[in-house]
């Protein structure tokens, strides 16, 4: 079977005995504890059991405390179940994706060039390894040497080749993936078992996974209403007895187990798993639950131009002088300053002046020279030769200060030619020589196709997106305009990018930053939400909270539904868990006091068969509605592009009418089918 089919297939039917397993695990007092809604229904497990064999001495009810003891064992039981059931589903797809991976052989690479076979176990981060066409790259890492073309299908289930390429945006590679083309030289970029998959599944696991902010809130909360019923219903004993009245312990524990939120005490880790497992199969890998849930809150996008909305394969078009200087002068020079850019931008130059019959001897001139590596925060690149000239390419605003630093002046036709270039969209590099400006050369790049609906989606889910670019105003506002975002900001520079981060943060905004190069990192580690690329640099994926296997910055939409699904399917069910315990309250206070006070019957709206038949409705009503809210936990709720305050004024309509009403008619059932065998 080819890896793509592996990723298209269909999930396949759950393990029944690992879940079952797994829930039986979930009793251990060190885990339950971590829960205290169920923690205390586990404690009234214990006794209801220990009062069974006493009520049966004392010629008492022995068999309804044993009824009630083996109810509340299933309802904690269905809540550990879901929890097995949630991990099961994340591990299994988290398998299918780490298998490829599990016998790869690697040739690392020896301080004296030779290469040793290993496993790719042995790998540790740092280490080189040779991959030559044909072969699967053993580990996640990052290219420092050479160009390939690879298949990734094994990660992505995409099997159309990629380029990926040392020194540009597009130098990650993955474990498993195979290089079609060439040969590289990959560095490690983490050691076994702290791959971002082995991050993934640890995120999944038991024992390893934390409660995101958020779980934590809820949690407590959930745990003083706990402690709230827990108060009322013990100080009901004493109340109890001044109007004469002997209450049950058995019935006591019932009443509290049934007034405190086992719904959602029950479905929560169950929810937060299956957010994971949703953006996994997303092919989103996400370094924390908290990322998943943050995208579901998000405010603002900032997208980079080149490579997230344009393709970013850059290509020179067009060499313009300007003014009288020859358009060969302005080609040469472009030439010599290119010789040694290894960006995209600087070889499409080298291309574009051969292309145009540059004179090959021209290198010459460049022999001894110190050539200046293009940096995103000079903008600039280029040479100083042997002969005391300086050549310099660079954006025009940065061109035109270093000219002017020099005494030259600028162009009277300077402005006119960058804004002919930079209307449709091109990027304008402007080329000088010491003081003197000589022309302009064009690359032009292709707007993704789809964009626009992206954005427009990300606009009713009321997100607004800002283009942060390096590149010149005219540029941007042509790109912006077709690409349809909200806003953009033109020339930023690394620290520009980062500055707008912190702005839309200290205005109470929540920042989503998608990215792929080694000058985003900083920005993606700043925002809430920071998303890179499979394919970036190592440096962006370590920076990122999430990262996208499939390399498609438009994955920032699903990124924000599953985080939104979450949160909408959490209000849901919690909104449902605090409703329905508001019913059992009605079945079960009139069935303690019936006897001893008929004028309680005016609260018995719903005419039970008996005392104990409404109560053991209630408690059984209780444990079924855990697992019968399974798969609309992990399903989760359907989120429409709308914001998330919408969703959850409605969903809160929906769900708390429902969880007051559905307890009536399903406790007068249940009420009178255990009738019929009492
Ligand atoms: N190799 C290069 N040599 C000289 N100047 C360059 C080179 N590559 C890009 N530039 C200029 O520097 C500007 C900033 O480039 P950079 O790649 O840092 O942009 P950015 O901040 O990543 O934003 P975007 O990705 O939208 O371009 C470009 O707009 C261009 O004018
Ligand atoms: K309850
Ligand atoms: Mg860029």
């Amino acid at each position: 079977m080819s890896h793509t089919e592996l990723a298209k297939q269909p999930r396949r039917s759950l393990p029944i005995g690992q879940v079952v397993a797994g829930a039986v695990k979930g009793l251990a007092p060190h885990l339950l504890a971590r829960n205290p809604v169920m923690a205390v229904v586990a404690i009234g497990t214990v006794v209801c059991f220990g009062l069974t064999p006493i009520a049966f001495a004392q010629g008492e009810n022995g068999g309804f405390a044993l009824t009630i003891a083996l109810l509340l064992l299933a309802t904690v039981l269905f809540a550990t179940g879901a929890e097995s059931l949630a991990e099961s589903r994340g591990k299994a797809h988290a398998g299918a994706l780490r298998k490829t991976k599990g016998e790869l052989k690697a040739a690392k690479l020896n301080a004296d060039g030779t290469t040793s076979a290993v496993t790719a176990d042995s790998l540790r981060k740092g280490d080189r390894v040779k991959v030559v066409a044909g072969e699967l790259i053993p580990a996640d890492g990052d290219i420092v040497e050479g160009a390939a073309s690879i298949n990734e299908s094994a990660v992505t289930g995409e099997s159309a080749p990629v380029l990926r390429e040392a020194g540009t945006d597009n130098s990650g590679v993955s474990a498993g993936t195979k290089v079609l083309s060439d040969q590289l030289i990959i560095e490690v970029s983490a050691n076994p078992g702290e791959s971002l998959l082995d991050r993934m599944i640890a995120l999944v696991e038991g024992a390893s996974r934390q409660k995101t902010p958020s779980e934590l809130a809820l949690s407590v909360l959930l745990a003083m209403l706990t402690l709230v019923f827990l108060i009322v219903v013990v100080t009901l004993v004493p109340m109890a007895a001044f109007v004469g009245v002997e209450t049950s312990t058995v019935m006591l524990v019932a009443l509290l187990v049934c007034l405190i939120p086992t719904t959602i005490g029950g479905l929560l880790p169950a929810i937060g798993i299956a957010g994971m497992e949703r953006a996994m199969r997303a092919n989103l890998v996400a370094k924390s639950g908290k990322a998943v849930e943050i995208a579901g809150s998000i405010d603002t996008l900032l997208l980079d131009k080149t490579g997230t909305i344009t393709l970013g394969d850059r290509r020179a078009t067009e060499f313009a002088p300007c003014q009288q200087v020859p358009r060969q002068r302005v080609r040469d020079v472009a030439f010599l300053t290119s010789l040694e850019d290894p960006t995209p931008e600087g070889r499409s130059i080298v291309t574009l002046a051969t292309e145009q019959g540059v004179d090959v001897q021209l290198s010459e001139e460049a022999d001894g020279a110190t050539f200046e590596a293009f940096s995103a925060e000079t903008r600039l690149s280029g040479v100083d030769l042997t002969s005391g000239k300086k050549l310099r390419k660079g954006a025009p605003n940065a061109i035109a200060e270093w000219v002017k630093a020099k005494g030259g002046d600028i162009p009277s036709d300077y402005n006119q030619v960058i804004e002919r270039i930079s209307r449709d969209g091109a990027t304008p590099i402007a080329v000088a020589e010491n003081q003197q400006i000589l022309g302009v050369v064009a690359l032009s790049d292709v707007i993704k196709s789809g964009i626009a609906e992206k954005f427009a989606e990300l606009r009713a889910m009321g997100i607004k997106t800002v283009m942060i670019t390096g590149d010149n105003p005219i540029t941007a506002s042509a790109i912006a305009a077709t690409a349809g975002v909200d806003d953009y900001i033109a020339e930023a520079t690394p620290e520009r990018k980062l500055a707008l981060i912190r702005e839309e943060q200290a205005s109470g905004r929540l920042v989503a930053m998608v990215g792929d190069g080694t000058n985003d990192a900083p920005a993606l580690a700043q925002a809430d939400l920071g998303l890179a690329m499979n394919s970036g640099t190592q440096a962006a994926r370590e920076a990122a909270n999430m990262v996208d296997l499939d390399s498609d910055p438009g994955k920032l939409i699903s990124a924000v539904e599953i985080g939104k699904q979450l949160l909408v399917t959490r209000g849901a069910l919690t909104t449902f868990s605090l409703a329905n315990d508001v019913a059992k309250y009605f079945v079960i206070l009139p069935a303690l006091f019936a006897a001893s006070f008929p004028a309680l019957g005016v609260l018995d709206v719903m005419n039970l068969h008996s005392p104990t038949t409404a109560v053991l409705a209630a408690v059984l009503f209780n444990a079924l509605i855990i697992p019968a809210l399974i798969p609309f936990a992990l399903r989760g709720v359907s989120v429409k592009a709308a914001s998330a305050t919408v969703l959850l004024r409605r969903n809160l309509l929906i769900y708390g009418l429902g969880g007051l009403l559905l307890p009536f008619p399903a406790i007068k059932l249940l009420d009178m089918l255990i009738a019929l065998f009492i």
